[in-house]
């Protein structure tokens, strides 16, 4: 990859590499764009094929971020963190330490949170070291682990996608296939289960399945069944690039709604699936439930402001619909849209000039 000819045709601002021989952390910081305000986007922890799988995947999850928390209405940029090594087999305390100590040296450009395989505690580790860090447990009265809340904003977006599709929000009696049942979709589950819809599920840990089929009665599908099954509803809430030439021509839901990043493997697959007709509630947006439960506690965490603003997710996606539908464009691009023209504006009515103690107005001779 010719990384700076890529930075420059995203508009990335910044890439840290960050080393520790004592711990064994091997961490890529990639900001996106911090024109609403610091950088907040969670650290992934994964086992890459490569350095540059690593700094691609930093990069592509960042610009994400500059999205999500744009179209959420949040008054924060965009950046995410990987750390390259396997969750269950790399950690130590003193590697999540490290972390903390370089993020504190970005002095608040960067905050972090959870993302797949970090969790709380190691949250509260990088917190040992930095305040610029949330997701932490609830007794440094934070808001804890965001995939609950991810789920709670997977579900209300669901419904205003079946409204969008079927007529009524209502998901009683809808078959809803959802591919993994991890930690935000074992909770989304609930919600539909609890509502009376009817769940399909797939995951390759074979206990996440069996655990959904004892709670909610779901069926098991292989993994690569999901994909065809009849149902209403598909939830991708594992992987990313999961809508692409091969799954298109096997799914036969009305909708797409799920928590998975990156769910579209090219925008020319959102083209497609707008073409067939078919709703897609746009990732970032569908799943911004989490970062925007995080982001409360820069403010102080308060759950039930958080939540009503995670509910508001449904407006969200209801107001994508309306400019997918005035614009005759694809929902992916309405939520684009609708993003930039937020960093847009916001970067205009910044572009005056401010005196502040660097200013040269106020160098002393
Ligand atoms: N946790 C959160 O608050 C947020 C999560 N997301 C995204 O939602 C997705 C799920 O996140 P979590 O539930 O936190 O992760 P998780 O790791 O708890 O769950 C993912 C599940 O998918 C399963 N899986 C992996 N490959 C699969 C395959 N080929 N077929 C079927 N199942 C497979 C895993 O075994 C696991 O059970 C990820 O894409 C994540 O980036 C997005 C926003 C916030
Ligand atoms: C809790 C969020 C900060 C996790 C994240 O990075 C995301 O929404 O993808």
């Amino acid at each position: 990859m010719e990384l700076f000819k890529y930075m420059e045709s995203h508009d990335y601002e910044q890439l840290v590499i960050c080393q520790d021989k004592t711990s064994g952390l091997k961490a890529i910081i990639a900001i996106h764009d911090t024109t609403l305000g610091p950088a907040l986007g969670g650290t992934r922890m994964w086992t890459y094929a490569s350095e540059e799988e690593a700094i691609e995947d930093a990069l592509r999850l960042a610009k994400g971020m500059t999205y999500k928390n744009a179209a959420a209405g949040l008054n924060l940029g965009g950046g995410k963190t990987v750390i390259i090594g396997n969750p269950k087999t790399d950690k130590n305390d003193e590697m999540f330490r490290a972390f903390g100590r370089f993020i504190e040296g970005l002095n608040g450009r960067y905050i972090t949170a959870e993302d797949v395989g970090t969790t709380e505690e190691d949250m509260d580790l990088i917190h040992l070291e930095t305040d610029y860090v949330t997701g932490v447990s609830a007794e440094f009265g934070s808001s804890g682990n965001p995939s609950p809340v991810t789920a709670f904003g997977v579900y209300k977006g669901m419904k205003a996608a079946a409204k969008e599709a079927f007529g009524s929000d209502s998901l009683e009696g809808k078959v809803i296939a959802v591919q993994g049942v991890g930690n935000v979709a074992y909770t989304l589950c609930e919600h539909l289960h609890e509502e009376g819809a009817k769940l399909i599920v797939t995951d390759i840990n074979k206990e996440a399945v069996q655990r959904a089929v004892d709670a909610f009665g779901a069926i098991a599908v292989g993994t690569d069944e999901i994909y065809s099954q009849e149902a209403d509803i598909f939830a991708p809430c594992a992987l990313g690039a999961i809508i692409n030439d091969d799954t298109i021509p096997q799914l036969k839901a009305k909708v797409i709604a799920g928590s998975a990043n990156n769910q579209l493997k090219n925008p020319e697959h959102g083209d497609t699936i707008h073409e067939m007709g078919i709703v897609y509630a746009p990732d970032y947006v569908i799943n911004s439930g989490g970062v925007i439960n995080v982001a409360d506690e820069l403010a102080g965490y308060n759950s039930e402001r958080a939540l009503k603003r995670v509910a508001g997710i449904y407006d969200t996606i209801e107001k994508i619909f309306a400019i997918s539908k005035r614009d005759n464009i694809p929902s992916y691009v309405a939520a684009d849209r609708l993003a930039e023209e937020r960093i847009a504006r916001v970067a205009k009515s910044r572009s005056q000039f401010l005196q502040n103690e660097k200013s040269v107005l106020t160098q002393k001779k």
